[in-house]
């Protein structure tokens, strides 16, 4: 089973250096990736330490961009923050 992860803990890694962001209840360590992202590093920022699963659906991403999330990957939300903090639910 994929590893939980709060709300809370997910609030800590809110920055430039140490940037984890929720989409679609999944937890993403994008630290590595930030200089990287075609949509640029501020965008990540922007949203460090919280749920971007607004931002990241409004972009459009493309389903490339999907695949490069699953590296990723760093866990599941922690089900007792999944239902006050979705903004949107899974396609
Ligand atoms: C792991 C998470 C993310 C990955 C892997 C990712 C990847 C990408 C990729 C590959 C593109 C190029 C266009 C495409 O293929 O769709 C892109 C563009 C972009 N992304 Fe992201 N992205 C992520 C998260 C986010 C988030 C959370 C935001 C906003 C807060 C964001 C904002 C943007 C913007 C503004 C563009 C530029 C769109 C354009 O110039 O047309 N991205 N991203």
């Amino acid at each position: 089973m994929a590893k939980e992860i709060s709300l809370a803990t997910v609030k800590k890694h809110n920055k430039a250096d140490d940037l984890w962001i929720v989409i679609e209840n999944k937890v993403y360590d994008v630290t590595k990736f930030r200089l990287e992202h075609p949509g640029g590093e501020d965008s990540l920022v922007d949203v460090a330490g919280r749920d971007g699963t607004k931002e990241f659906i409004d972009v459009g991403h493309s389903l490339e961009a999907r695949e490069i999330m699953k590296k990723f990957y760093i866990g599941d939300l922690a089900a007792a923050d999944i239902k006050k903090n979705s903004p949107i639910r899974k396609p």
